[in-house]
């Protein structure tokens, strides 16, 4: 089995930064790139903030986390995974920018370097089809905030062999997360059951049949869930939200997974939840207000 010695990260949001977090405290050295300049600085402090939370929580001491932040290295070049053994893929959930993504990846990569895609709905096997090495392409899905969440689901497409599936299963273990493995359907197993949920939240609050408030705490307070409903969709942002639920109404044809119209007209505003500033709750007031 190839031993996964270093890691390359494309998107430098959320889920990037968070996947550099754990890769670099794990003593992998991280090269993580992204289209935006200022989306990897904004990376690196979130980063930097992170680490600080977690020495505060004495989790981790300041030398584990000076060690860390100089194991991860920047570019807005993809020529800089030359060396790379294993690259994930944490652009923005449209199966159109993670094609041209891999497409203009794989000639800067060297022959035996594996491929993985973070992605929370879209067809790994179709993925995997854009590249010159479907055999060592798989998805490696891991779970916002990705320092906390113990998960990290393993997706194999129809070409994945066994070789990058046990290398991406000790990878996992390496980084101190426990594996769930699902087949290739739309969006998987923890979307296929979460974000549906999330989409009925949107739905009650459409209807009228509580406001954001009344939903949240009773998901909060009623299922024993950390956070309500549209928080979460806050959390994880609306527009990957809207994007699972296009994921699995076209890939299903089951109206059941028809996205919340509400949850369409806060995409089209731009309100896409904490990343913007304002989703089902508005964060520049503390505490955040709701917006409807
Ligand atoms: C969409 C997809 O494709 C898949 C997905 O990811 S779906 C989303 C899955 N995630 C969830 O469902 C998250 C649900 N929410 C939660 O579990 C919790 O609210 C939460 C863990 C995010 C925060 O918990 P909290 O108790 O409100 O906050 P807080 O007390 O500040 O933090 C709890 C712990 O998390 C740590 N933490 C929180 N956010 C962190 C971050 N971004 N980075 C590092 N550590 C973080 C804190 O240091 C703290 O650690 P300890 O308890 O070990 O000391
Ligand atoms: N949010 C969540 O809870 C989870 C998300 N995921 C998945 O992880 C992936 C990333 O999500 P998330 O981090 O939340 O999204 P974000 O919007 O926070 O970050 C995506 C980043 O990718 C960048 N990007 C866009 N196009 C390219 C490109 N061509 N090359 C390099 N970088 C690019 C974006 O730049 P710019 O802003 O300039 O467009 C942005 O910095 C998605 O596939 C999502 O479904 C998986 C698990 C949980």
């Amino acid at each position: 089995m190839p031993e996964i010695r270093s890691i390359g990260i494309i998107g430098a949001g959320q889920m990037g930064n968070g996947i550099a977090h754990v890769s670099a405290l794990a003593g992998l050295p991280v090269a993580m790139v992204d289209i935006s300049r200022p989306a990897l600085d904004k990376a690196l402090a979130t980063i930097a903030r992170n680490m600080e939370r977690q020495i505060g929580r004495k989790l981790i001491t300041p030398e584990q986390r000076d060690e860390a932040l100089e194991r991860i290295t920047t570019s807005t070049d993809l020529a800089s995974f030359g060396t790379t053994d294993f690259v994930i893929e944490a652009a923005t959930e449209k199966e159109e920018v993670k094609r041209e993504v891999f497409k203009a990846l794989c000639p800067h990569l060297k022959p035996e370097a594996m491929l993985a895609s973070n992605t929370s709905s879209i067809s790994i096997t179709r993925l995997a089809a854009v590249t010159d090495r479907p055999e060592r392409f798989i998805g490696m899905h891991f779970m916002n905030p990705v320092p906390v969440m113990k998960l990290v689901e393993v997706i194999r497409g129809i070409a994945t062999d066994e070789p990058t599936y046990r290398a991406v299963e000790a990878l996992a273990r390496k980084l101190g997360k426990m594996t769930a493995t699902a087949q290739d359907f739309p969006a998987f197993i923890v979307n296929r059951i979460l974000v549906p949920m999330i989409n009925e939240a949107v739905y009650a609050l459409y209807e009228g049949v509580g406001d954001i408030r009344s939903i949240d705490t009773a998901m909060k307070l009623g299922a024993n869930h950390p956070m309500g409903p549209l928080e979460l969709a806050d959390f994880i942002g609306l527009d990957t939200c809207l994007s699972v639920m296009q994921v699995l109404y076209d890939g299903l044809s089951d109206s059941k997974y028809r996205p919340c119209p509400l949850l369409v007209k806060y995409v089209e505003a731009g309100w896409l939840g904490r990343k913007t500033g304002k989703g089902f709750y508005d964060y520049s007031q503390d505490p955040p207000a709701p917006t409807r």
